[in-house]
C-alpha cells in the first residue's frame, strides 16, 4: 500500500494585542504545535495616544512575533514537511512602505514617529477624513465608492486612516512610496518578492479600501485627489488587481526560509483577516454567520454571488466577491467594542487597586501586586456570576455599547457610551449586566439588519476569546437573538483558517470547502434561548433602540456620517 508523506502547514494569525502560529496537520487539520508572543512595544503603548484615539504598531513587533512563533512551532517537524503557510491580520491596518517595500518604521530616520507606524484597525484618528471621503463620494458627480462598503466609510479603514497620515506628516507622506494593509506586508516580506507585482489581499482591498471590479480596482485618481491633493500619484504605486486567500503570493524568500527554520519550497498563500479566516475555520457555510467575539466583534456572513446579485447591504463593512470563500459572497459587519466594554468596565472598578492601593502602609508590595493580579484575573467571572442572578424583567439600567463607536449597523465612529437609570441602590453586578445586554443588543441589531437587507440568517457560530470564556455572555446573546449559539471547537480559529488557506494553495486541497471539511475541527457546544427570558429581552431591545435614537440625536455634529435632525425620540423604561 501506498505510504502517504506527512504533509504540515503553519498559519500565522496576528490579532490586536499578539500573534500566535499553529502548526497542523494538512490532511486532518489535527494540531501539532502552537506558540504565541505579545507585542513588545505595544505593551507599553508605545506610539499611541489613548486619549485622541490613535493606536500604532511598530513593523518590529510584527517580526519579532513572526521570528518568535513560526520557529517555535516550526522546530517540531522536518522542515521540508512543512508545505505551506498563511497570514492573517487585524484590519485594516495600513502602513506606509518605500519603494522596496520596507516599512518606513522600520527606517532610523522614522523609527520614533507614531505615523510611520502601523495604523491599528481601532485608530479612530482620521473621523473627519472618513466624514470627507462620505461626503465626496455622493456629490463629487461620479461612482459612489462607497456602494459596496455598507453605503458609509469609517476612520477604521484603508484610505481615511492614509489622507489624515499624509495631511498630518509631510516627512512620511513624501517618503511613503505605497501604503500596505499589515496581511499584506508580512506576506511580502516573507515572499521577499518585489512590491510591483506582489498580490494584494481580495479581503483586505475589498472591505477596506474601496477596490471593486466593476470599477477598474481602486477609486479613480480624480476622486482620490479632490479628497486630498497629496494623494496624487498613490493610486499608481498601489494596485489594480487583488487575490483570494486560497492563491499562492509566492514561496519563502531564503532569508526567511532561514530565520523560520522552514524550508524556501515552502508555499506562502495571500493574506487574509483575522476574522475571515476565523470564519473558515468556524465552517462557515451559506447564510451562517460566524461572530468573531474578542475585544471587538467581525460578524461574517457568505451567501451565493448568483443569489444576492448586485443587491446592496447597507450600513454594513461591505460585500466582497471572495473574501471569505473563493466564489461566495462575503459580507462583514460588527462591533467596535464587544469584550473590549467588559474590559473597561473592570478597569474602572480596578482604579483604586492601580492607584490607592500603592498608598497602603498596611499592604506590603508583593501583597498589592498579588491583590491586583488575583482581582485582574477574577473580575469577570465573578461580576458574570453575580450579574447572572440578576433578574433582566426587574433590571432597570441601560447601556449603550459605542466606547468604541459604532461599527455596524451604520458606521459612526465618533459614537460614545452611555447609561441611563442609575440609582443609589445601582450596583455593579447590575451595570456590568446592562453593559453585556448592551453589546448582545448591538449584535442584533447587525443580525437584523442583514435580514431586513434580504439576507437570511440561518445560523450563528460564535468564535474567539468571549465565546470561549463566558458562558454568561454567550446565554445571553443566545436570549437576545432568541437563536441558538454554536461554539467552534477551536482556541485558535483564525491561525487555523489561515492554515487551511495555506493547505489549498499547497495543492494539498483542492479548494476551501474541501479544506474546511478536512481539516475544521467541529463544535463544542450550542446555546439554547431560554424561552422565558425572550420577551423580557424583546422589550429592553426596543428600550436600548429609543436610548440609542436619544444619544445619536444628542450628538449630531460629531459623527462620521452627518445624523438627520429629527426629534429627540422619547425613551419609556418599563
Ligand atoms: N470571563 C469573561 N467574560 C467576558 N469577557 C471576557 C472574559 N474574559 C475575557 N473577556 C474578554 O475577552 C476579550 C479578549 O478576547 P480575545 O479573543 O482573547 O482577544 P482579541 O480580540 O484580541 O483576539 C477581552 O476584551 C476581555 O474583556
Ligand atoms: O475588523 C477586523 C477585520 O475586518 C478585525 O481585524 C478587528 O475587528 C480586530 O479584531 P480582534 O479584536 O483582534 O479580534
Amino acid at each position: 500500500m501506498e505510504q502517504t508523506l506527512p504533509a504540515y502547514v503553519i498559519g500565522v494569525d496576528y490579532g490586536t494585542d499578539s500573534v500566535r502560529a499553529v502548526l497542523v496537520d494538512a490532511r486532518t487539520g489535527a494540531e501539532k504545535a502552537q506558540a504565541v508572543h505579545h507585542y513588545t512595544r505595544w505593551k507599553t503603548l508605545q506610539y499611541c495616544n489613548p486619549a485622541k484615539n490613535q493606536f500604532r504598531q511598530h513593523p518590529l513587533d510584527y517580526i519579532e512575533g513572526l521570528e518568535a512563533v513560526v520557529r517555535r512551532v516550526a522546530q517540531q517537524v522536518p522542515a521540508d514537511q512543512v508545505k505551506g503557510l498563511a497570514v492573517d491580520t487585524t484590519g485594516s491596518t495600513p502602513g506606509p512602505v518605500n519603494a522596496d517595500g520596507v516599512a518606513l518604521g522600520l527606517l532610523p530616520e522614522f523609527a520614533d514617529n507614531p505615523n510611520a507606524q502601523f495604523v491599528l484597525w481601532k485608530d479612530h484618528t482620521a473621523l473627519d477624513e472618513a466624514a470627507e471621503i462620505n461626503h465626496k463620494a455622493r456629490t463629487w458627480g461620479g461612482e459612489d465608492y462607497t456602494k459596496f462598503e455598507g453605503g458609509i466609510y469609517s476612520s477604521e479603514w484603508f484610505w481615511a486612516k492614509i489622507a489624515h497620515v499624509v495631511r498630518e506628516d509631510a516627512a512620511v507622506a513624501s517618503a511613503a512610496h505605497s501604503w500596505m494593509e499589515h496581511c499584506d506586508w508580512i506576506t511580502l516580506l516573507l515572499t521577499g518578492g518585489e512590491l510591483a507585482s506582489f498580490k494584494r489581499s481580495r479581503c483586505a482591498a475589498g472591505h477596506k479600501a474601496m477596490w471593486h471590479e466593476s470599477w477598474g480596482g481602486l477609486p479613480a485618481e480624480e476622486f482620490l485627489t479632490h479628497l486630498e491633493p497629496k494623494l496624487a500619484g498613490l493610486r499608481n504605486r498601489l494596485f489594480t488587481e487583488t487575490y483570494t486567500a486560497d492563491q499562492v503570493a509566492g514561496h519563502l524568500s531564503e532569508e526567511w526560509a532561514q530565520r523560520l527554520g522552514l524550508s524556501p519550497a515552502t508555499v506562502v498563500a495571500v493574506g487574509s483577516f483575522d476574522a475571515h479566516a476565523g470564519a473558515v475555520a468556524g465552517e462557515i457555510e451559506a447564510y451562517s454567520m460566524v461572530k468573531v467575539m474578542g475585544t471587538s466583534t467581525c460578524d461574517i456572513v457568505v451567501a451565493p454571488t448568483s443569489e444576492v446579485g448586485d443587491h446592496l447591504v447597507a450600513g454594513i463593512c461591505g460585500q466582497v466577491d471572495g473574501s471569505v470563500i473563493p466564489g461566495m459572497l462575503g459580507l462583514e459587519a460588527g462591533q467596535s467594542a464587544f469584550g473590549d466594554l467588559l474590559a473597561w468596565f473592570r478597569q474602572m472598578l480596578e482604579w483604586p487597586l492601580q492607584h490607592v492601593l500603592s498608598t497602603s502602609k498596611v499592604l506590603t508590595p508583593e501583597l498589592q501586586a498579588a491583590l491586583r493580579e488575583e482581582m485582574s484575573n477574577t473580575l469577570l467571572v465573578q461580576l458574570s456570576e453575580a450579574a447572572a442572578a440578576v433578574d433582566p424583567a426587574e433590571s432597570q439600567v441601560l447601556a449603550l455599547d459605542w466606547v468604541n463607536g459604532r461599527r455596524t449597523p451604520d458606521a459612526n465612529q465618533a459614537l460614545k457610551g452611555a447609561l441611563m437609570n442609575l440609582t443609589m441602590g445601582t450596583s455593579a453586578p447590575q451595570v456590568f449586566r446592562a453593559l453585556v445586554e448592551a453589546i448582545c443588543y448591538g449584535s442584533k441589531q447587525i443580525v437584523e439588519r442583514f435580514e431586513e437587507e434580504g439576507i437570511a440568517i440561518k445560523q450563528v457560530i460564535g468564535i474567539g476569546g468571549v465565546a470561549k470564556k463566558s458562558q454568561f455572555v454567550m446565554q445571553t446573546l443566545a436570549d437576545v437573538l432568541d437563536r441558538p449559539i454554536k461554539i467552534a471547537v477551536s482556541e485558535q480559529a483564525p491561525a487555523l483558517g489561515a492554515a487551511m488557506y495555506a493547505a489549498v494553495a499547497a495543492g494539498i486541497h483542492p479548494d476551501v470547502l474541501t479544506a474546511q471539511k478536512a481539516m475544521g475541527s467541529g463544535f463544542a457546544e450550542t446555546y439554547e434561548p431560554n424561552p422565558a427570558r425572550v420577551a423580557d429581552y424583546q422589550a429592553r431591545y426596543a428600550q436600548y433602540q429609543a436610548f440609542g435614537r436619544f444619544v445619536e440625536t444628542a450628538t449630531v455634529g460629531q459623527s462620521e456620517e452627518p445624523v438627520m435632525e429629527t426629534e429627540t425620540p422619547a425613551i419609556t423604561t418599563a
